[in-house]
């Protein structure tokens, strides 16, 4: 049975609720040990994987997740399709905490993370185009579903990759939201792009956690996050069987 989409879990989703496991596979990869073994599994008769980004315990960081494992990984089950969970800090108006947010665009803070698969040894130098990060199909799937569950998502959205693992400070989000971002968030990136080299077709669905620095309180709380996030997420939950619905 092919896998119908693959969902990376992050910051308040390392499971998802309804999912009929199969079985988990370990896979190993040229690239290393992705955060987790693969849980296959059963929603509404249609076949998905799941991978936790930062482990099923949530003990890898952002900087060091292996993104390149958990892509191939991914690819070498045969997934084609990737939806990809983020928490994220809001910048401007529209991404209020809680919000479910498919974004379209990404700017690219990080800073040392292995971030492609064209290194070395290749007979010719290959360069993606990356106008548009975000697959439109998947990115069209997911606003459909929202529209079929009745979620409310804001259908836009430029995504700040930040390098993590501290939060940002009030200068730094200045600095992101004059130069175009609307959330803030430390996984995107290098794992659109690394999706991207892999001809996987790659969407996000950001739930909102938090105010980013400087946009509300004067300190950024884990209590405030762990609070939106579970409200968020249960909407990112009803998104994620609405796909397949
Ligand atoms: C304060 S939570 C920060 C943490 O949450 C996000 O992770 P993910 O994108 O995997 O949901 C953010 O990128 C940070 O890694
Ligand atoms: O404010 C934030 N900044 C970066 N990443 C985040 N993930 C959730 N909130 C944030």
């Amino acid at each position: 049975m092919t896998i119908e989409f693959a969902v990376i879990g992050g910051t308040g989703l390392t499971a998802i609720e309804g999912l009929e496991v199969i079985h988990r596979e370990v896979v190993h990869t040229p690239y290393g040990e992705p955060s987790g073994p693969v849980t296959h599994g059963m929603i509404e008769g249609k076949r998905i994987a799941f991978l936790a980004r930062h482990g099923y315990t949530h003990n890898i960081p952002p900087h060091k997740v292996n993104y390149r494992a958990n892509l191939w990984a991914l690819k070498s089950l045969g997934v084609e399709k990737v939806v990809a969970m983020a928490a994220v800090g809001g910048i401007t108006p529209e991404m209020k905490p809680t919000r479910l947010v498919i974004p379209d665009q990404i700017i690219d803070y990080t800073y040392g993370r292995a971030h492609t698969f064209f290194e070395e040894g290749l007979t010719d130098v290959t360069h993606i185009d990356f106008s548009w990060p975000y697959c439109p199909e998947v990115r069209n799937a997911l606003l459909a579903a929202a529209e079929c569950a009745k979620l409310d998502v804001v259908p836009h959205g430029t995504y700040a990759a930040t390098q993590g693992p501290r939060l940002e400070t009030a200068a730094e989000i200045a600095r992101l939201e004059r130069d175009g971002c609307d959330l803030v968030g430390m996984t995107a990136m290098p794992e659109a792009s690394l999706a991207r080299e892999l001809g996987l077709c790659y969407a996000s669905c950001a739930v909102v956690a938090n105010w980013a620095a400087g946009k509300d309180t004067d300190e950024i709380t884990m209590a405030e996050i762990e609070q939106n996030l579970l409200l968020g997420m249960a909407s990112a939950r009803a998104l994620l069987r609405a796909l397949v619905c």
